[in-house]
């Protein structure tokens, strides 16, 4: 089985990433939505050095960007309840400011959007911000943008994503910073490309086109169904890839919670029957980014993907971000030994 963690400030170490091999990951995913591949050099250096020492052959996979929406701050921003936040599309090229008091202004803070966004905007639209963690509701249209109401805060900085509930935006599978990483793949010893938001097959052609533009047409593809219209476009989607990745980050915002667990049951058994390998990611031990023990309900969640025979899992947030990356995937391979020995 494959065990990904992702790549980010909080395991960047060589002793890190290390220790995170020698406990039995097998690769890691650079998200390329928050660094490029030349921007994280140093930390692709230190995964190599990492797996030499711990005698692994490491898969590393770059999670593109595709079409999705992200945010532009310049520090970190709290949104509370009930307050309001002005969102500016950032096509203007202004300074975009966390904290921007002006005596003036009946609004204090600013996020900056795409314009691809801002351009729909009309009022009363719910804003999903940070995988839906942050919820915003569309209010008044004034000079700069939008100005909207929070309805439930919390903590945002940049590069977080934001999509409006229930509408989709139609943008090109890749943007122009997913060809440089793709131009730039075979260098880094990238083994795997991850294309996020797959629609169908139109999709999956693009990108096997600029693989092809590349040289790299050997790299697999991991197709992350996280939307209505990779539900529905599944069977083009499971003949196109070398792996489907059931990624319930954004899945989550694209149907109601309560049904993710069918659905996400509904993509195994699909990919089962069509002998597709797949891939189950993202909040499976996410208690982990704060505490050093997980849940009794993570670790169920980590037994029941490899019940169900996910080829491969992975952790996100937890490494990349949390408090404790190497403990993070102690359990989760743990966990997941345990289920597989079970299971043969
Ligand atoms: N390469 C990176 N550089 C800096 N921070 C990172 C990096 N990768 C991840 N992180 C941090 O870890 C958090 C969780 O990582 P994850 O890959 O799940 O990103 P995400 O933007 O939340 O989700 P996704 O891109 O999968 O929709 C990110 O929101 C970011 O704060
Ligand atoms: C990993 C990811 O992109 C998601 O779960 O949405």
């Amino acid at each position: 089985m494959e065990i990904y963690g992702t790549i980010g400030p909080a395991c960047e170490q060589v002793r890190q990433l290390e220790e995170m091999f020698r406990l039995g990951m097998t690769g890691i995913r650079l998200n390329a939505s928050h660094s490029s591949l030349e921007s994280a050099d140093a930390w692709i250096k230190n995964i190599r050095q990492a797996a030499e020492a711990a005698g692994v052959n490491p898969q590393l996979l770059i999670d593109l960007q595709g079409p999705e929406l992200r945010i532009r701050l310049a520090g970190k921003m709290h949104l509370t309840e009930g307050e309001k936040v002005l969102l500016r599309s950032d096509a203007q090229e202004k300074e975009v400011y966390s904290d921007h008091t002006d005596e003036n202004a009946v609004y204090e803070k600013e996020i900056g959007i795409p314009d691809e966004l801002a351009a729909v905007f009309t009022a009363q639209m719910e804003l999903l911000l940070n995988d839906g963690k942050i919820l915003l509701q569309t209010d008044q249209k004034v000079t700069d943008g939008y100005l909207c109401k929070v309805l439930r805060g919390g903590i945002l900085s940049s590069g977080k994503s934001i999509a409006i509930k229930d509408q989709r935006i139609a943008l090109p599978t890749l943007t122009a910073a997913d060809i440089q990483n793709i131009k730039a793949a075979k260098a880094y010893g990238v083994t795997g490309v991850m294309l996020p938001f797959v629609r169908g097959k139109k999709d999956l052609d693009a990108l096997k086109q600029a693989l092809k533009e590349s040289e790299s047409e050997s790299l697999k593809i991991y197709a992350k169904i996280e939307n209505r219209e990779g539900i529905q476009a599944l069977d083009e989607i499971i003949e196109g890839c070398d792996m489907i990745v059931i990624a319930r980050g954004d899945l989550g915002n694209a149907v109601p919670l309560w049904e993710l667990p069918v659905v996400q049951h509904q993509i195994e058994e699909r990919c089962k029957k069509k002998n597709r390998k797949f891939m189950v990611v993202t909040q499976m031990l996410a208690s982990m980014e704060y505490e050093k023990v997980p849940t009794r309900a993570e670790v169920s969640d980590v037994f029941r993907a490899v019940s169900e025979g996910a080829d491969a899992i992975m952790l996100t947030g937890e490494t990349a971000a949390g408090n404790y990356p190497v403990a993070a995937m102690e359990y989760f391979v743990k966990t997941a030994d345990c289920a597989l020995k079970y299971f043969t």
